[in-house]
């Protein structure tokens, strides 16, 4: 599903003559297989969150490649990009990143209406993603009318929209109390067993890393395999 071949990333900082690079990842290469729930953890710093980027195509690597459903998406021009992650993958963030203006139902129709689905399909389609996150009844909500909780299930659902075959999570537990990241955990564990997406979390949170069957460690800018645990059929 994911292949990621040689990849290594340095930001170039400061002004003309005085440039400076700082390297980040050096040399990553990763497989990520359909079915998998593969958890990213490092200590802060060690380039977690620029790998993740580089996978959704935010920016361009130094060098190497990611192939995503088959495709070297580190080629794709930056609409060509958009058009992909819009039909191949959904995002999760510890923030949420919510529209404060857009109540949850258009919140999470968003993505549809910039695939142009129409209307009609449009509303059919948000109303059952918003049941499936258990969230009926809150379609008229705001995101400050809602709990952490809930506008982390908004923003599932608008992950879940264009049914994705790839979940890509920056630490989505990191705003929520204890017991609403259990209720999040069984969720993606359900969508990876019953739905069969795959998900990539980049988490500092054990109890994350602990749903996951595979956990990755990034290390001076290198990447560590950690305990296996395969129940997944390839
Ligand atoms: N746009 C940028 N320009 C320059 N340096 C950057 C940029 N983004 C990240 N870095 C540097 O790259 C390194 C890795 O950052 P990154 O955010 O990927 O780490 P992380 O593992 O996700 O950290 P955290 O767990 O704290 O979120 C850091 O040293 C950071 O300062």
């Amino acid at each position: 599903m994911i292949t990621i071949k040689n990849l290594s990333h340095e930001f170039i900082i400061g002004k003309k003559n005085n440039k400076q690079k700082i390297p980040v990842l050096n040399d990553i290469n990763l497989s990520i297989y359909e079915g998998e729930i593969v958890s990213i953890v490092g200590k802060s710093g060690s380039g977690k969150s620029t790998l993740l980027n580089l996978m959704s195509g935010f920016m361009k690597p130094t060098s190497g490649t990611i192939e995503i459903n088959g495709m070297d998406v580190t080629k794709l021009t930056e609409a060509k990009w958009s058009e992909f992650r819009l039909n191949h993958i959904g995002f999760i963030f510890q923030s949420f990143q919510l529209i404060p203006t857009m109540t949850a139902f258009a919140n999470v129709e968003l993505p549809l209406k910039m695939v142009g689905v129409g209307e009609h399909a449009r509303k059919i389609r948000v109303l059952e993603v918003l049941e499936k996150v258990g969230l009926n009844g809150f379609e008229e909500f705001y995101p400050s009318e809602l709990s952490g909780g809930q506008q982390q299930r908004v923003g599932i659902a608008r992950a879940l929209i264009t049914k994705p075959n790839l979940i890509l999570a920056d630490e989505p537990t990191g705003s929520l109390d204890s017991e609403t990241e259990q209720e999040f955990l069984q969720f993606i564990k359900q969508l990876n067993e019953i739905d069969g997406i795959t998900f990539v979390i980049i988490t500092h949170d054990q109890d994350v890393a602990r749903i996951a069957h595979r956990t990755v460690q990034l290390k001076h800018g290198r990447l560590e395999e950690r305990g296996e645990l395969y129940e997944v059929s390839r």
